[in-house]
């Protein structure tokens, strides 16, 4: 049972903890990933919320631009010196889901720890890093990622920034010879950061080798002005995260020293000699990186987000269910159900995929560390395919999570604008989801023609080799995965014949690949869900621990198979992988798990461990007092400061003085 049970709460959300019948805290530790995560994390908790610097002195949405980022980095640097005094690493906290809520609308350092640094470790060679590092370290350097130009963010290929050796110098000259090569977006880089990673194109005689990657000094680390030759200044206000401080930044012949070339996998020796790197996409193993951190941001995003409507679910009451009986709770209907169960079984999806791919992560860079790259084409695929799920399930849900909870949900009070904002850019950022899907089509027919061709194919894809029979009428877990793998093959084998067939009328094979490119698309998020569905069973029949806990997670993932068939059904028909009789037997499955579960969904959401500062929520909050929380925040509008407002007297006034004169 709970531990938390005892903490007052509204009587609807105590009848709720009351029906919990698995154990909270196990759960908490299952997600935290172990018991000593959970009390660390609490731990770190507990030193936040004892910060009064991290109150915010009014509530941020009705500041100013430049208060609202001003008041973040205040937070922000404030942490630092805070896990500074305390002797924790700073990455231990963000990683901990502990720093949650402190920052309420970006972090101007967030693409400094999340991105350059990873950049500087992962890109220069070891005596670069021991200097860089030195001075990230003393907070010398703070850094961004500066790819994204105004006229060229996917295509990194058409980056217009150019870094030429000067041989006589030993320096680069960096340029930006037109507007759109103007960088554009990179985190911090408006007002924050004095240094840079900036990918431009490398050209040494008269050659061009691609982009490649710089540590460029923006700012004067000691009077912070921006130096001669670079032009810096912030994109103006976003759709959120209004305080990321999202910049641009031009140069106009700046020179470098040659080391400030980052030079792990690729160099240019003093006298302008150049060494590729041992694969050719080296240089774009941060993105690889921070894709993989993606799929685990979204899920915590969809976390917060159904806990805040799952409560509140529980605490509104609306309509009639039965006529003339008292208003049920809005979770009792089928409908209610149906949109934030499957959101509580895609977090734990989610988790299990973020899990699998961080692990996959480490051990590729370890294996391509020694020398081996022969991984990284399927990393790439996987962290490229589960980025953009992740991005764009969580997304959907918080959505869903939003309209669930009606027009409160609306409310910047409920914190779902915030949290929606902060979910879908990673639809965009780290490479645009459509963009990334066709990569990962691109592996997959590339794998899927291999084997044709008789080759082994690497494991994520091996089921590619040879048409899959599923059983007949088998619909167990192992049955479902079975009929996923027939379905995308089926998808798979559909595009590739298509693919051939318009090439065969005379078309090339580039614009025969856009012809295709809706069914590719389909392919490649066919063949994540397949893993990510996978990867679900394989992590439930691994879990240790009570009956209960278990119960819960074979639900949850039974929830997740059985829901995304039915939005699938007809791939599984069309390939004959299942009946419509099957169809129909799972999609009443899938109800009965709604009411099989909802007893459970307080509890389960509980068991995401948020407190009330975390949730930033009216509608989310522990004690479920929705009603009173909403109506005090609304006293927090400037606007009911007077009874009568400033702009009654100038504009309204007026108007009902003249009085109409025209009859309407
Ligand atoms: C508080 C919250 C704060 C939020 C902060 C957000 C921070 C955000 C930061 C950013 O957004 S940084 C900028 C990110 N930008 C991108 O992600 C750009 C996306 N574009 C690309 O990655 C590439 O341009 C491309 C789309 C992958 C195409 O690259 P390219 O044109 O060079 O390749 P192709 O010709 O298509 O393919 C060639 C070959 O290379 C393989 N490949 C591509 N990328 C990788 C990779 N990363 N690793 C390994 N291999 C890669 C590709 O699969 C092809 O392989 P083959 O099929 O030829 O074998
Ligand atoms: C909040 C936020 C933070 C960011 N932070 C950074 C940062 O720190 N550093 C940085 O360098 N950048 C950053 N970016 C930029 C980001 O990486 C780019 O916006 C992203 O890579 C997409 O590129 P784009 O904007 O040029 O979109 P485009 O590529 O112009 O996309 C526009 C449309 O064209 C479509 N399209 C493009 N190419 C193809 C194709 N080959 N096939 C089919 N369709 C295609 C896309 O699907 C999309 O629908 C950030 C962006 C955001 C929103």
């Amino acid at each position: 049972m709970s531990s938390h049970e005892t903490r007052p709460c509204v009587p609807d959300l105590k009848k709720e903890r009351l029906k919990c019948d698995f154990n909270v805290e196990e759960l908490t530790n299952l997600i935290d990933g172990g018991k000593e995560k959970t009390a660390l994390r609490r731990k770190l908790r507990s030193v936040i919320s004892s910060e009064s610097a991290y109150i915010d002195p009014i509530p941020p949405e009705y500041m100013s631009h430049e208060d609202q980022f001003s008041n973040e980095l205040r937070k922000t640097c404030h942490t630092a010196m805070l896990m500074n005094k305390q002797n924790i690493d700073i990455k231990t906290l963000q990683l901990s889901k502990a720093y949650i809520g402190v920052l309420k609308d970006g972090d101007p350092l967030w693409v400094h720890y999340h991105v350059f640094i990873p950049s500087i470790t992962g890109q220069s060679d070891p005596e670069q890093q021991k200097i860089w590092m030195e001075k990230i370290r003393t907070w010398k350097i703070f850094g961004t990622y500066a790819q994204t130009e105004l006229g060229h963010g996917t295509f990194l290929r058409g980056l217009e920034t150019t870094a030429t050796y000067d041989r006589e110098t030993r320096e680069f000259i960096l340029n930006s010879p037109t507007i759109t090569a103007t960088k554009w977006w990179p985190g911090g880089l408006g007002h924050t950061v004095n240094f840079a990673a900036v990918m431009a194109q490398l050209y040494v005689g008269g050659k061009c080798y691609g982009p490649h990657m710089f540590m460029v000094q923006l700012r004067d680390e000691n009077t912070h002005e921006s130096l001669p030759g670079v032009t810096l200044g912030e994109i103006g206000p976003r759709f959120g995260l209004n305080t990321n401080g999202n910049g641009f930044l031009r140069f106009d012949h700046y020179r470098i020293p040659r080391r400030n070339m980052l030079m792990k996998h690729a160099q240019v020796l003093e006298d302008g000699t150049y060494v590729k790197p041992s694969h050719s996409k080296l240089s774009y193993g941060t993105m690889v990186r921070v894709r993989v951190g993606i799929v685990r941001d979204t899920c915590i995003q969809l976390q917060q987000a159904v806990t805040i409507a799952t409560r509140y679910s529980a605490v509104r009451h609306q309509s009639e269910l039965i006529p003339g009986e008292p208003e049920p709770q809005i979770l009792d209907y089928q409908t209610q159900q149906f949109k934030i169960l499957p959101q509580i079984s895609s977090v734990f999806a989610l988790f299990f995929a973020a899990n699998s791919v961080i692990d996959a992560y480490y051990s590729v860079t370890a294996q391509m560390d020694l020398g081996d790259m022969s991984l990284l084409p399927e990393l790439h695929a996987l962290s490229s395919g589960l980025k953009a799920l992740s991005a764009s399930d969580a997304s959907r849900g918080v959505e869903i999570c939003r309209l669930s909870c009606g027009g409160h949900g609306y409310l910047a009070s409920s914190n779902f604008p915030r949290l929606y904002t902060q979910t879908t850019c990673a639809i965009t950022y780290e490479g645009e989801n459509t963009v990334l899907w066709l990569q990962v089509a691109r592996y997959i027919i590339k794998s899927y023609r291999s084997a044709q061709n008789g080759n082994n194919l690497k494991h994520s894809v091996s089921y590619l080799s040879k048409q899959p029979r599923p059983v007949r009428g088998d619909l167990s877990n192992n049955g479902l995965l079975e009929a996923f793998k027939a379905a995308v093959f089926k998808l798979v084998s559909d595009t590739e014949g298509r693919i051939q067939r318009v090439c065969a009328k005379g078309q090339n094979y580039h614009m025969a690949w856009n012809q295709c490119s809706l069914q590719l698309l389909k392919c490649a998020e066919a063949h994540t869900r397949f893993y990510v569905c996978e990867q679900f069973v394989r992590k439930v029949e691994m879990a240790k621990g009570t009956e209960n806990v278990k119960k819960i997670l074979k639900n949850l993932c039974r929830l997740y198979l059985t829901h995304h068939v039915s939005v699938n059904s007809g791939d599984f028909l069309k390939s004959g992988s299942l009946s419509q009789n099957d169809i129909a037997v799972l999609e009443e499955e899938m109800c009965s798990l709604l009411e099989v579960l909802r007893p459970q969904a307080v509890s389960i959401v509980d068991a995401f461990d948020f407190d009330d500062g975390q949730l930033n929520s009216c509608l989310g909050c522990w004690d479920g007092d929705v009603y009173q929380r909403l109506y005090d925040e609304a006293l927090k509008s400037p606007l009911n400061k007077t009874d009568v407002p400033e702009a009654y007297y100038k504009y309204l006034r007026p108007l009902m003085q003249v009085g109409l004169k025209s009859s309407l």
